[in-house]
């Protein structure tokens, strides 16, 4: 019998308690979102209203020909305006790709009670529904994700952690040598972009600097079951992301948005939402917040977003790179030298990201952390 939900808690209980997440609500057939799902309207996502986003993804394959120069005017023209492009041959394998989706489906389909050996607490693979990220929100996202930071730890040195079912993650969804295939071409690409986006600003950084800005590897797998209501609800809401680069592997189904708040001239404009369209074999990148205040404000970070699909439930797998906590993030004194002024104060990665996720904040006011003007 489907559950009742009758106080605020008794949902609660049946997505995160006991580990059904928002796509057990989902298998429940219901034929309208509860409220606590329903957004205030000026965070619905309203397709009809949203442009494509239909530049051609980038080639990274002619960064090694006659073409390199005008391919990475291309990286650095989207990171200055958009924050967000799209890029093929970058080095991961179709069926890699294919393999992470798959894997991505399975560890969603399986029971709340096979889930429930990786919810918080129990294991350092763990999975969450939104709801746990965001349980102080009023409204809460449709959309389910396993928080994988510490997955990526694991199938490097599972034994260090002493967790047996990281193995066993990593046989039901997923090999570990596939896992790890993923994680390093991505971040060999990501070492390249940031070498060639610091090139752009006139900034050469030595290996350990680059590491600086990506010692941290963090992988999600993020799903968002059917909706009833994709118009009244998020997958997920306003955000940037904290860290330097971000590589997104999503699935045919589409539903990523960015804000554009400037026209092609670079002047401000009223903002408008533009879908990033599913394009088979691509890779998603987009800038994070790090790479905004290290570039002195020069690359954007872009807001996001994701809207929730009634057709077909959607995957996508994002790699974070990010900046070890310890590290101290500002402006890079050559681009602060030659725009004379600088736009952010120098922060500890640890407080910064503390105040990521500390506030609920919607967009990109995590900006203004760092912000001095
Ligand atoms: O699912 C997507 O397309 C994007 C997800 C996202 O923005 C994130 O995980 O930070
Ligand atoms: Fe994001």
């Amino acid at each position: 019998m489907a559950p009742s939900f009758s106080d605020a808690d008794s949902m609660f209980n049946f997505v995160v308690r006991d580990g059904n997440g928002v796509k057990g609500l989902a298998d429940l057939g219901l034929s309208k979102v509860p409220q606590k799902y329903v957004q205030p309207r000026e965070e619905r996502i309203d397709k009809l209203n949203a442009t494509l986003n239909n530049n051609s993804p980038i080639d990274l394959s002619k960064l090694d020909g006659p073409d390199h120069d005008q391919v990475v005017e291309e990286i650095a023209t989207a990171a200055e305006t958009l924050g967000f492009f799209q890029v093929v041959n970058h080095g991961v394998p179709v069926e890699l790709l294919e393999a992470l989706k798959i894997a991505a489906h399975s560890f969603f389909g399986q029971l709340a009670e096979e889930k429930s050996a990786y919810r918080k607490g129990v294991s350092l693979a763990r999975w969450c529904s939104m709801e746990q990220v965001l349980r102080q929100r009023k409204r809460r996202h449709w959309s389910g994700r396993t928080i994988s930071a510490c997955v990526i730890l694991m199938i490097v040195k599972p034994a260090k952690f002493g967790l047996k079912n990281a193995e066993q993650l990593f046989n039901t969804c997923i090999s570990r040598e596939v896992a790890l295939e993923f994680l390093r071409i991505s971040i060999k690409m990501v070492r390249k972009l940031v070498e060639i986006l610091m090139g752009k600003l006139g900034v050469t950084l030595d290996d350990a600097k680059i590491d600086a800005l990506i010692g941290l590897k963090m992988v999600n797998m993020n799903f968002y079951p059917i909706c009833p209501n994709p118009e009244l609800t998020v997958g997920v809401g306003r955000h940037s992301d904290l860290g330097t680069l971000t590589v997104l592997l999503q699935d045919g189904i589409g539903g990523l948005y960015v804000k554009v708040e400037e026209n092609m001239e670079g002047k401000k404009q009223e903002a408008e939402w533009m879908e990033i369209p599913p394009i088979p074999g691509a890779l998603v990148i987009n800038i994070g917040d790090t790479l905004q205040i290290v570039s002195n404000g020069r690359y954007k970070s872009a807001e996001h977003r994701v809207r929730t699909t009634s057709v077909q439930s959607r995957v996508s797998i994002p790699v974070f790179a990010i900046p070890k906590g310890t590290e101290k993030i500002g402006p890079l004194p050559q681009v602060v030298e030659s725009d004379g002024v600088a736009l952010y104060r120098e922060v500890v990665f640890e407080d910064y990201m503390n105040n990521f996720f500390g506030n609920a904040h919607g967009g990109k006011k995590s900006l203004d952390f760092a912000r001095i003007y």
